[in-house]
């Protein structure tokens, strides 16, 4: 594999490396291949992008970023050594979080659905390049199958990322307005994490790479990995820029957005403080006589109400919005509008799920 993209030998000899000169030649892969030097990012951080390019980076980075933990995995799998052990997964812990809506996968979801993607669709995975999975695949397969020092090696690209993240959200920052601070939270984390978890294998690889041989296989697991990174962008650059021809498959502008209509199987609409509730033609909110109690009559049904129900009801006349209604009875029962606004909702929302509310 390292016939295509030769690793430049530092030293042009065999001679082992100090630590620091070892460091010095890592750096130097670095300052050469890493894509922070690619065209797609100058781009990207240069604010010439369109709105569907910087969609197309957002999704198909996800895949990325979702198999970063499988990546770890893999390398833990290959330590015998608690110490060790205790440390790498950490870095399963930062993408995968503590538990649902929490860690960097997550956080990049977000990412995804600031551009305007569905969840369900950058989850389903179906619209990314398939040159993205297969770079990314070998480097879940590259940990696998080398030395745990090349596993640990090629991660050192997070040397150089805490670089290329800084210019990154600056620029987009400055340069796009369909990007805020929120969107790019994912980022903020990173700034620690990359730092910390590159010193970590950086010290390892400066330890264990202790003959010619094992430093030169150090820096090719480096070059690979600048290479898994630097084809990933070329392949959107292709797809998606020049001469912009998108496999077929692959995520086109339009699909999987938001604003196709809302996510299948979400469930129910919730009612907003905002929405203007009204009852549908047929259904009257009566006082029936016989039992002393307001009910609501709908075609061959009615619905009993209870105190709070009613005097809700009686406040829906089709052009006033929950949070007059809110601000209405707040007044009328001395309580907080906004405290009452959430229970109108739910009571709304029951209404709403037997037909006899609209919004
Ligand atoms: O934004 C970037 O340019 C960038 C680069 C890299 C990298 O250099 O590998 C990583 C990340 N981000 C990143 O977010 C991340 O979680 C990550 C994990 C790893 C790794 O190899 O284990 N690299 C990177």
């Amino acid at each position: 594999m390292n016939a295509i993209f030769p690793t430049p030998d530092a030293t042009g000899s065999d001679r082992l490396l100090s630590p620091d000169e070892l460091e010095a030649a890592l750096r130097d892969i670095g300052a050469r291949r890493y894509h922070i030097l690619h065209p797609f990012h100058r781009l990207l951080h240069d604010g010439k992008l369109s709105k569907d390019q910087v969609r197309a980076w957002a999704l198909n980075r996800y895949y990325y970023q979702a198999m970063i933990p499988v990546k770890d995995s893999a390398v833990l799998a290959r330590m015998h050594d608690a110490e060790l052990r205790r440390i790498w997964r950490q870095r399963i812990v930062d993408h995968d979080g503590d538990g649902p809506g929490d860690g960097g996968i997550e956080r990049w979801l977000k990412l995804a659905e600031g551009v305007g993607f569905r969840r369900d669709y950058v989850l389903s995975t179906d619209g990314i390049l398939s040159a993205t999975k297969f770079a990314v695949e070998a480097y879940v397969h590259f940990v696998a199958e080398k030395s745990l020092l090349e596993a640990i090696a090629s991660s050192l690209t997070e040397m150089f990322s805490p670089t290329i993240i800084s210019e990154r959200v600056a620029g987009m920052l400055k340069n796009y307005d369909f990007i805020t601070k929120e969107t790019l939270a994912y980022f903020d984390k990173r700034l620690t994490q990359a730092p910390r978890d590159a010193d970590f294998a950086l010290d390892y690889v400066k330890k264990h790479a202790t003959t010619p041989e094992l430093q030169r296989q150090a820096m090719a697991a480096l070059t690979f990995k600048c290479n898994v990174l630097w084809v990933q962008l070329d392949a959107l650059y292709f797809a998606y820029v020049a001469p912009g021809m998108i496999p077929p498959d692959a995520w086109k502008p339009g699909e999987g957005l938001v604003a196709d209509g809302p996510a299948p199987a979400t469930g129910p609409r919730k009612t907003a403080p905002g929405d203007t509730p009204r009852l549908p033609r047929g259904v009257r909110l009566r006082y029936d006589e016989t039992r002393s109690k307001h009910v609501l009559l709908a075609p061959e049904r009615t619905f009993d109400l209870d105190d709070n129900a009613v005097a809700v009801l009686k406040q829906v006349d089709g052009s006033r919005t929950v949070s007059q209604i809110a601000d209405e009875l707040g007044k009328v029962y001395a309580a907080d509008p906004r405290a009452i606004e959430a229970d109108i909702c739910v009571m709304l929302d029951g209404l709403a799920e037997k037909r006899v509310l609209e919004r």
